[in-house]
């Protein structure tokens, strides 16, 4: 039997990096997955035994006999999740070393690693083959690692027998409440592996969909009927989200008060910006004083992720593109590059997005247009 899973990326909408000191931030799914399908090989299918991992979209693809893992890992699959211990990265990071990755691909090894940790973690030694494609640029502020952790964590997950499968529904469906907590702390030990201190946010809004407010690991689920446009830039300036999270840490250290004031402040715009969202309603009179409200509190987010040290030239020309066409941006993700959100009021017109739009392409970013606030995790029998 082979199982697929899906899970979307996200748009962080307020709160990025403040959110891994405490901070209240707010995240929304977006309509863009990773794609993971899982197959255990049969005993004779395959002699070798071998765990396999393909990464479609780079033309990588890895291997690993079952027996050498098996000797080198000293704990059991099982389904509680737990954290990898410091013996256990370094035997994962010395397997990873031994691969071969072309010097533009570097960065896949931490997926890689994620990957490992994983698939002996909850499989076991079985054998089996991984496949992964995704639609989200890496990398870039999108949460790719998340998706990446999730839909892996779900795809182990349930042809280990860990959640509940319904042979009889057909295509894509969601699982139960407490196998997406499961899923979701187990791709939260993914993230660990990939950012180093990961909130959790990403994974979580990844796993549940829709539009979260997010503090210390809870998630509040934002209600909202009216529309929320936006448009994503992302500036193809590649940046690395551990790399960025530790240096928001460091400043941290060094200016402590300042910087707790800047998390108390980004905290407060979290926490209004829900509510307006969650004011927002169908055939709302006013919608434009709402949207208004969200482009000032999306500015003073920037200004703060200013002072933080994580915005780039690259950003700052998405910035005072949109601006000309008085248009509230800030970036998205850990920011040093990769994407910028744009708000999209409701009577703006179309003519207008699109020449933002064709402005901001002959810079050389380049524009995706995506549902937010969608479906979480899926998965699929068949
Ligand atoms: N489809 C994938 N296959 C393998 N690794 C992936 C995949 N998607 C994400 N990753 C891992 O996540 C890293 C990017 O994560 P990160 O720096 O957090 O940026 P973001 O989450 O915003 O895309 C990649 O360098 C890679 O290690
Ligand atoms: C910077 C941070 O707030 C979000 C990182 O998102 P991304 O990996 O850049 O998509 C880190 C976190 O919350 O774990
Ligand atoms: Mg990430």
């Amino acid at each position: 039997m082979e199982v697929r899973a899906r899970a979307p990326g996200k748009i962080i909408l307020s709160g990025e990096h403040a959110v891994v000191h405490g901070s209240t931030a707010v995240a929304a799914a977006i309509d863009l997955h990773t794609y993971v399908s899982f197959r255990l090989h049969a005993p004779s299918d395959n002699d070798d035994g071998l765990i396999e991992l393909e990464l479609k979209d780079f033309g990588l693809a890895f291997s690993w006999s079952s027996q050498r893992l098996r000797e080198l890992f000293s704990e059991l699959g099982s389904w509680s999740p737990r954290s990898c211990s410091t013996e256990c990265l370094k035997v994962i990071t010395s397997l990873v070393e031994e691969l071969s990755f072309p010097e533009a691909k570097i960065g896949l090894s931490s997926g890689v690693s994620a990957f490992l940790y994983l698939y002996t973690s909850i499989v076991g030694f079985r054998p089996g083959k991984v496949r992964v494609t995704s639609e989200l640029p890496l990398a870039s502020g999108l949460g790719s690692s998340a998706s990446f952790c999730v839909s892996v964590s779900a795809a182990l997950l349930a042809l280990s027998g860990a959640v509940y499968s319904d042979n009889q529904q057909n295509g894509w469906l969601v699982m139960r409440e407490n196998e997406l907590e499961l899923v979701n702390k187990w791709a939260f030990e993914g993230e660990k592996i990939i950012h180093g201190k990961p909130s959790g946010i990403d994974n979580t809004v990844s796993t549940f969909g829709s539009m979260i407010m997010f503090r210390l690991g809870e998630l509040t689920r934002l209600k909202s009927s009216g529309p929320l446009r936006m448009l994503i830039t992302n500036t193809k300036v590649g940046r690395n989200t551990k790399a960025l999270v530790a240096g928001v840490s460091e400043r941290a250290q060094r200016h402590p008060d300042a910087m707790a004031a800047v998390f108390t402040a980004v905290d407060s715009i979290s926490k209004e910006l829900s509510a307006v969202i969650e004011s927002f309603a169908l055939d709302d009179v006013s919608i434009t004083a709402k949207e208004e409200k969200l482009e000032e509190l999306m500015e003073m987010n920037q200004g703060l992720l200013q002072c933080m040290g994580v915005s780039h030239t690259s950003i700052e020309t998405v910035l005072r593109t949109t601006l000309r066409y008085k248009l509230a941006s800030k970036l998205t993700g850990a920011g040093g590059g990769g994407c910028v959100l744009t708000l999209l009021p409701t009577l703006l017109s179309s003519t207008i997005v699109d020449k933002v739009i064709t402005e901001l392409e002959v810079c050389g970013f380049q524009c995706l247009k995506a549902e937010v606030g969608g479906k979480g995790l899926e998965i699929c029998f068949n």
